[in-house]
């Protein structure tokens, strides 16, 4: 089955949950691809429940940056990929253009020849940030999440653990 889910919401709102819910419900091989960077203790236990949780019958890649990469060597395989907002940080952080990622991921989204669904944080419905790093940081998010919005196939924002469908 060839279909894209965007999973949206914020933190702690289930959107994780709801995204590997859905994932698990195709059948087929499962891959999880993250985009986190271990950086301390509490996120090494997070991410080892996140990992338990999410059992043995799925394979886990990590990509902080070379999220297309990941994708295009995942063929056939039901991708989950959690998720952009991390992801645009560290592209920030490194450096890169946020244009031409997002010119690849959503090339890469296109390509991909199995399901895949995508988390990510809205994280534009508060104050304007008082700094120039947030402020780009909330804006590539914002254009990240509209850029991958018009090429999936459905959208879904999360709050509260409840799914509120946007597109599809
Ligand atoms: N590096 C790495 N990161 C992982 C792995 N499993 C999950 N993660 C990361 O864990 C994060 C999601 O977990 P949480 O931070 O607990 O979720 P949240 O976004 O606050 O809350 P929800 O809205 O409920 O999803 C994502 O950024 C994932 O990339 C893994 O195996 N390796």
């Amino acid at each position: 089955m060839t279909s894209s889910l965007l999973v949206l919401g914020g933190a702690r709102s289930g959107k994780s949950r709801h995204a590997q819910a859905a994932a698990e419900a195709l059948p087929g091989a499962r891959l999880f691809i993250a985009t986190a960077e271990i950086w301390d203790a509490e996120m090494a236990d997070r991410i080892a429940r996140h990992r338990a949780d999410r059992g043995p019958e799925w394979e886990t890649v990590e990509a902080p940056i070379d999220l297309p990469g990941a994708l295009a060597a995942a063929r056939g395989k039901t991708v989950l990929v959690d998720c952009l907002t991390l992801w645009a940080s560290n592209l920030l952080l490194a450096e890169r253009d946020g244009e031409a990622a997002a010119d690849a991921l959503c090339a890469a989204i296109q390509a991909h020849d199995g399901a895949i669904i995508l988390v990510a944080n809205e994280v534009g419905l508060g104050i304007v940030p008082d700094n120039a790093l947030a402020r780009r940081f909330r804006d590539l998010a914002g254009t990240l999440n509209q850029r991958v919005a018009a090429v999936a196939d459905r959208v879904v924002f999360v709050a509260a653990g409840l799914p509120l469908a946007l597109k599809g």
